[in-house]
Order: structure tokens, then C-alpha cells, then sequence
């Protein structure tokens, strides 16, 4: 099968979270088992652009209709370990990818309206004809919506579209300028409710609701989270949409890549280790610790890695930093936050444990450091409000770090609490498992993961390798996704 994936990150290269995990590590399975992948990305100027191969321009004067007149683009063409990656760079006054920053500018929608517009007319003009685009998440939305209003009829009309949402609460809620910049005009046409109006707000657009109503099929990233969109509150006013679509909506968890997130062969930790070598895990924390400037005692470590986000359960994570320390324990956390609010307020905390041995703040998105944490942490936290899938706590039992997370989404479809669980046998538990969003919650699972770890090490160190042993590979979404892909192939 021929596929393309457009999307707005793709890790290494671009990741802002992981949404770039995803598409890198889905394309590196799909094409291990012989399909053809190729991945259309914005050319920012602030990507990694020492993790691409042979960079070279592979279209020149790419014309994109915008607003009645046009756009040039180039296309330029790279390797991002083994995958082809296309990337799109507008000569506009615009300057839409030339920002220092992958998200966050008022103009977010017009940029990915731009780029999606763009992506098909791509494809269009060089005769690419992928048996299945899959985009994700509201950057993309437009996708499906443009591919069945307009390229259909200039001779796209096989292509079936797959989108992903891999966060239900960024929508890409928008004027009708998008309407008109991208070609699609007619404004009662569009603002509908069975098509892109915002069941907020009657008179934005809605560009997830978009993607929703014109895709082929939408997945999500768990099948808790599916459940949780469908009938909870976490489809962000998007339940009902997903409830009219439900016949193509399901949940496919996510995988993470073996190849990348490997402590047997990870070129960013010092020792590497599988579960027969458990013990080399330890040295990995010394390593860990003498980077960060730790103290050296016998005490457990606990790590965060991700977006500092509301979503995340900030005021948990924060909280945890205080626990841990209370309770002789060692805290390390790595988050960049794109709120100022909550920027200030870990850097502030920062400032205040500097001098403490046994805990370190870093502020920023630092993949390296990453590795080495889950490689060096006892424990991985991740407290979250709500999330779709989740990855770190993934990441965490491939390393050996026991999770401790709040059962809400993906979370609860891969994380089984070692003393509470009815579903999995003792041998089979992984981690720990909290259910409320107050600080007593958390401290009840944390408590029980230090005591265990303080008082029984052998039983600790049972339960950690019972976590590595899990699949979490790519290896059985692929499958999953590769059958949706089919369906919607022949339908
Ligand atoms: N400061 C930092 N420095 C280095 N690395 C960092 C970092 N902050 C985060 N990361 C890395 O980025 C990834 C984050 O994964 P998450 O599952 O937390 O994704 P996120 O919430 O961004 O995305 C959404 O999409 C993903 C993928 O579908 C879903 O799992 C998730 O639930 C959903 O919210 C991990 O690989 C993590 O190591």
C-alpha cells in the first residue's frame, strides 16, 4: 500500500511532543512490513535539520492558490532516519514556518490552512496518488474536507483519508477567512452543523470537526480515550460529532519505537541493559545524577518528562516535587511549558531548590537529557487531567522505571496497579494507579510505590521488569492501523 502522512511533526526532526513520536515510529513499521510511506511536513526553521539526510530541493514553484491569487513554494526532500520526508517552504510575506517556533502564533490556522492546502496540491501536482492520507490532529483538519470538496474532482477521487486525533481540546476553532484564503468559499455551505460549524460557538469554524466529518475513519490514540471522547467530557464539545461518526471512530493505542526507545542499544545512556541485566540500570541513575549534580544517597529517583500543561496535571506534578522530597526521595523533571503562568511558576521553583541535592529542575525540550532520565529513574509520574494515550509511562516500562499515573485514558489502558487490580494477574502488573485529581490521591500511590521500594527492593525491582516485558511496540497498532487503512481502501 501506497501511504502519506501529513502532519506538522515528525520526531526527530520536529517534535514538539508526541504527536511526533507517532508518526515517525507508525511510518517506520508500515514500511518494515513492505508498504511505501511518505511523510509531508512544514519546513520550519527552527527544526532539527542535523537529523535529516541529504536534504535537496525536490520541487521548485510549487503554485498554491491562496486567496484568489497564489503562493510559490518549494519543496525540499530529506531522509529523517529512513524515512522520506517532504518539506513544504512557502516564499511568502507571511513568513508562515519561518517563526522560531513550531505552535503558538495568532495566526496558527491560516498557517495550517496554508500548509494543508498546500500538502494536497503537492501531491496533486506531482502525480502522487497515495492509496491513504493520514493526517492528525486539527493542523490537518482541513485535509479530508479539501480532498472531497476540491482535488476529488481534479483527479484525486481514490485517495481515502485516516485522521488521527491525538488531542481533542486544540480544535483549530477559526473565522471564514480560512474558507476563503484556501478556495473553499461558499461560508452557509461550511458553517453547518453537520460540517465545520463549532458546536460552541455557531459562528467559528471548526477545523477538527472537519476532519471528523469528511475523514474516512478518526481514530484516537487509546480505546479508553475513544470511550471517554464518545460518551465523557473529553471530546471537548466534539461528542457529539464523534457519536453521529461513530461508525468510523475507534480508539488504536499507540505504540512507541523500539528502535529509538531501546535501553539495550539507546546511543544517549552510558550502560546499556535488558531485564537479565537489570542491575547495569543502576549505574545509568549514577550517570544520571552526576549530570544533574545529585546527591549520591540511597534513595529512590522520580522523574517527569513532558509539556508542562494543564493537561498534564501540573499542580500534581508539583506537588509530587515536595512529596518526594518529604519522603527521602529524588526528583528530576524535564517539561518546557508554552504558558507563561506555568513557565514562571517551575522556574520559580527552580530557583528555589537550586542548591537542593536532591532535586533538579530543567526547563526546555532537550530529547538527549530525556533518554537518560527514563534510563536513570526508579519511578516515572504522570499525574494527568486527562490524557489521549500517553508515552512517557510507555517509555518508563521499556526503561525499567515503575509508572505511577492517574487513570484516565491510555493510561488506564496500559498501566495495572501492582496491589489493585481485578483484571491482571500479580505477575502481570506494572506500576500504580490513582484515581482522583487532588494531591491525597497522589501521595496514596507514591507512598506506596517509596515504601516498596524502601522496604522490599527485590519485590521493586520484580515489578519494574514486569514492565519491560510488556509490548508496547508498534508492532500491534500497525496491525490495527493497516486493517482501518484496507477497510477504507475498499469501501
Ligand atoms: N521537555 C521535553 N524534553 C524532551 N522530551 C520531551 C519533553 N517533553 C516531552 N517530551 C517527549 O515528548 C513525548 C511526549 O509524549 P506524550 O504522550 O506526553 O505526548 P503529548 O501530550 O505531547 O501528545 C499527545 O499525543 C500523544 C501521541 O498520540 C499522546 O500520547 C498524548 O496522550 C497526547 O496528549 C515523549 O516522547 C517525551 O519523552
Amino acid at each position: 500500500m501506497y501511504i502519506v502522512q501529513i502532519a506538522s511533526e515528525c520526531a526527530p526532526v520536529i517534535k514538539a511532543g508526541g504527536l511526533g513520536d507517532v508518526v515517525y515510529g507508525l511510518s517506520r513499521e508500515l514500511e518494515l512490513r513492505g508498504h511505501t510511506v511518505e511523510i509531508i511536513l512544514p519546513k520550519y526553521d527552527c527544526m532539527r535539520y542535523d537529523h535529516i539526510w541529504g536534504l535537496h530541493e525536490a520541487y521548485r514553484d510549487l503554485v498554491v492558490p491562496w486567496y484568489g491569487a497564489a503562493i510559490y513554494c518549494d519543496v525540499y526532500c530529506g531522509w529523517v532516519y529512513g524515512r522520506l520526508c517532504f518539506f513544504i517552504d512557502p516564499h511568502s510575506e507571511d513568513l508562515f514556518f519561518n517563526r522560531s517556533c513550531y505552535y503558538g502564533c495568532n495566526d496558527d490556522n491560516m498557517r495550517f490552512a496554508f500548509f494543508s492546502k498546500a500538502a494536497l496540491e503537492f501531491l496533486l501536482l506531482t502525480n502522487k496518488r497515495p492509496d491513504v492520507i493520514h493526517c492528525h490532529d486539527w493542523q490537518t483538519g482541513l485535509v479530508p474536507v479539501l480532498l472531497f470538496e476540491i482535488y476529488k474532482y481534479h483527479g484525486m477521487e481514490y485517495q481515502r483519508v485516516c485522521y488521527t486525533i491525538h488531542n481533542f481540546k486544540h480544535q483549530g476553532i477559526s473565522g471564514c477567512d480560512v474558507l476563503w484564503a484556501t478556495g473553499l468559499n461558499k461560508e452557509s455551505y461550511y458553517f453547518a452543523d453537520d460540517r465545520l460549524q463549532d458546536p460552541f460557538n455557531p459562528f467559528a469554524l471548526n477545523l477538527m470537526k472537519g476532519g471528523i466529518v469528511y475523514s474516512n475513519f478518526i481514530t484516537t490514540v487509546s480505546p479508553h480515550h475513544a470511550w471517554e471522547a464518545h460518551y465523557g467530557d473529553f471530546g471537548y464539545g466534539l461528542g457529539h460529532t464523534i457519536h453521529e461518526h461513530q461508525h468510523k471512530f475507534g480508539g488504536v493505542l499507540n505504540g512507541i519505537d523500539y528502535e529509538v526507545w531501546n535501553p539495550q542499544a539507546d546511543r544517549y545512556i552510558p550502560h546499556h541493559y535488558d531485564a537479565d541485566t537489570f542491575t547495569e540500570k543502576a549505574k545509568n541513575k549514577q550517570a544520571l545524577r552526576e549530570q544533574l549534580w545529585l546527591g549520591h544517597g540511597d534513595k529512590p529517583l522520580i522523574a517527569y518528562v513532558g509539556r508542562l500543561d494543564q493537561q498534564k496535571g501540573v499542580h500534581l506534578v508539583h506537588h509530587a516535587i515536595y512529596y518526594a522530597l518529604y519522603r527521602q526521595a529524588q526528583f528530576v523533571l524535564l517539561g518546557s511549558a508554552t504558558e507563561t503562568a506555568i513557565n514562571n511558576w517551575f522556574l520559580h521553583e527552580k530557583n528555589h531548590l537550586n542548591n537542593n541535592p536532591d532535586c533538579h529542575i530543567e526547563i526546555g525540550f532537550n530529547e538527549e537529557l530525556s533518554h537518560l532520565i527514563y534510563a536513570g529513574a526508579d519511578l516515572i509520574i504522570v499525574p494527568s487531567n486527562y490524557e489521549p494515550c500517553g508515552l512517557t509511562q510507555m517509555i518508563g516500562l521499556q526503561y525499567g522505571a515503575v509508572p505511577v499515573v492517574r487513570g484516565v485514558g491510555g493510561l488506564l489502558n496500559t498501566v495495572f496497579d501492582r496491589d489493585y487490580d481485578n483484571y491482571h494477574e500479580p505477575e502481570k502488573r506494572n506500576g500504580y494507579v490513582f484515581f482522583q485529581t487532588d494531591s491525597q490521591a497522589l501521595e496514596s500511590a507514591l507512598d506506596r510505590a517509596i515504601g516498596l521500594w524502601y522496604h522490599y527492593p527485590k519485590k521493586f525491582q520484580n515489578l519494574a521488569i514486569q514492565g519491560m516485558e510488556y509490548d508496547y511496540s508498534w508492532s500491534n497498532p500497525a496491525t490495527q492501523y493497516l486493517s482501518i487503512y484496507e477497510y477504507i481502501r475498499h469501501k
